[in-house]
C-alpha cells in the first residue's frame, strides 16, 4: 500500500438532542476525523472517544496526542503491504486502541479503495443487507423513553436498546413491554451501573423476556459477569470489558457472557474486530456490532464489519437522522426497507465524504507527509 500522507482533523458536530447513558450526558460530538492519501485515493478514519473519559480511558484530546507525535510518525516513516499489518506495527503501543483504530480503519478504506473493492468485500464479508437496532438514552421520566421507543418502532429498527441505570430500570422495562408486549426485540445497557449488591434487581430484569443485558457490571470486569451469568436466565453480553481478542477467549471460556457486542474502536481497529467476530464465531457466540454515536465514516465502517456472518443480531448501526441534521457523508445513511440498511456498492467505505462538511467542521488541523 502506498500511504503518502495523513491529516487529523478534530471536528465537533451538535447532537440532533442529547444522549444520557448511566455514565453522562452528551450533547455534541467532539472527534477526530483522519484522511489517509495515496495513489490518488483517500481513506477515512473516525475516532470514537468521547470527550470525557467516562465510556473509557481515551479522551478526543489522548487520540490526537497519540495520532500527532506516535501513530502517524511510526506510520509514515514504515511500509505496510496490507491493511493487517497496521496491528502489527502498533501492537508495541499499549492501549490507546480508539486512537489506533481511527488510523487503522482510514487505511482499511484505502486499501479497499486502491484495490476497487468494498471495505465489506476487503473484510470478507458477503451481506448485502444488514438488520439494525437503535439505541435509545435515559430521559428524566420513563414516559418521555417509552414515546422515544414507539417513534423508533415506527421507523422500523429491528431491535430496541435502552440505556438503564439504579433506580431507573425494572419501571422502564415493565413499561415498555406492557407498551409493545413481549415481542418487541428488547434488550438493556447498563454501562457498568451495577455491583453483585444488586443481584435482586438484575434478577427481576429475567421477568422481561429481554433479548440480554449489556455491561451490567464493572468495565473492567469478566469474573463477576461470570457469576452473574450463572444466577441469570437472560444473556449477558458484554461491551466495556472486551479490548482484545484474549479478553473475548477469557469472556467466553468463563462463561461472562452469552452474546459479545463488538466496537472496532475499543478493540484497537477493523483486523482485531474480524479476530473476534471469527473466534466466537467458532465458538458458537453471536455477536452484533456496537456504536459509539458514530457520524457516517464510522457508520459505514460499522456496517462493513457487519456483513461478516456471525454479526447475526442487529447492531447499533442506525440511520444518520438518529443523531445528525446532517451527515457528513453523501448520501447520509438511510435504511432501504424499515430496519434494513443496504451495505453499499462503492469501493471502500462506499460513500462519498463532503470535505466541505469537514472544513466547516474542524476545529484543528495537521498534515503529514511521508519523508517532510
Ligand atoms: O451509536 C449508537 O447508536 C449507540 C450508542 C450507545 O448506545 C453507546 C454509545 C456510547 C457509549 C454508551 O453509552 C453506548 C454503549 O455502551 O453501547
Ligand atoms: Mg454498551
Amino acid at each position: 500500500m502506498k500511504i503518502e500522507q495523513v491529516t487529523l482533523r478534530r471536528v465537533q458536530v451538535p447532537l440532533q438532542a442529547p444522549f444520557e447513558t448511566s455514565f453522562g450526558r452528551m450533547d455534541r460530538k467532539d472527534c477526530v476525523i483522519v484522511s489517509v492519501y495515496g495513489e490518488g485515493a483517500t481513506g477515512y478514519g473516525e475516532s470514537v472517544a468521547f470527550a470525557a473519559p467516562y465510556y473509557n480511558e481515551e479522551t478526543t484530546d489522548t487520540v490526537w496526542h497519540m495520532l500527532e507525535h506516535f501513530l502517524v510518525p511510526d506510520l509514515l516513516s514504515k511500509e505496510v503491504k496490507r491493511p493487517e499489518d497496521v496491528s502489527a506495527l502498533f501492537a508495541p503501543v499499549r492501549r490507546n486502541h480508539m486512537a489506533i483504530a481511527a488510523i487503522e480503519t482510514a487505511l482499511w478504506d484505502l486499501h479497499a479503495k486502491q484495490s476497487g473493492i468494498t471495505l465489506a468485500q476487503a473484510l470478507g464479508g458477503d451481506k448485502r443487507e444488514i438488520e439494525v437496532g437503535v439505541s435509545i438514552g435515559i430521559e428524566p421520566t420513563v414516559d418521555q423513553v417509552v414515546r422515544n421507543v414507539e417513534r423508533y418502532v415506527e421507523q422500523g429498527y429491528k431491535r430496541i436498546k435502552v440505556k438503564i441505570k439504579p433506580g431507573f430500570d425494572i419501571r422502564l422495562v415493565e413499561a415498555i413491554r406492557k407498551r409493545f408486549g413481549d415481542e418487541l426485540p428488547l434488550m438493556a445497557d447498563a454501562n457498568s451501573a451495577y455491583t453483585l449488591d444488586d443481584l435482586a434487581v438484575l434478577k427481576e430484569m429475567d421477568n422481561y423476556k429481554l433479548m440480554m443485558i449489556e455491561q451490567p457490571l464493572a468495565h473492567d470486569d469478566i469474573i463477576e459477569h461470570a457469576a452473574l451469568q450463572r444466577e441469570l436466565r437472560t444473556p449477558v453480553c458484554l461491551d466495556e470489558s472486551i479490548h482484545t481478542l484474549t479478553d473475548a477467549r477469557h469472556a467466553i471460556e468463563l462463561g461472562s457472557c452469552r452474546i459479545m457486542n463488538i466496537k472496532i474502536g475499543r478493540v484497537g481497529g477493523l483486523t482485531n474486530a474480524r479476530r473476534i467476530h471469527d473466534l466466537c464465531q467458532e465458538r458458537g457466540m453471536p455477536v452484533w456490532c456496537g456504536g459509539m454515536l458514530e457520524l457516517g465514516i464510522g457508520r459505514l465502517h460499522n456496517i462493513a464489519l457487519s456483513s461478516l456472518s456471525n454479526f447475526s443480531i442487529p447492531g447499533d448501526v442506525s440511520a444518520s437522522k438518529r443523531f445528525w441534521a446532517q451527515d457528513i457523508v453523501v448520501p447520509g445513511i438511510e435504511m432501504v426497507r424499515p430496519g434494513v440498511i443496504a451495505v453499499p456498492a462503492g469501493a471502500g467505505i462506499g460513500h462519498e465524504v463532503c470535505e466541505q462538511s469537514l472544513e466547516r467542521l474542524t476545529v484543528k488541523k495537521l498534515t503529514r507527509s511521508r519523508g517532510a
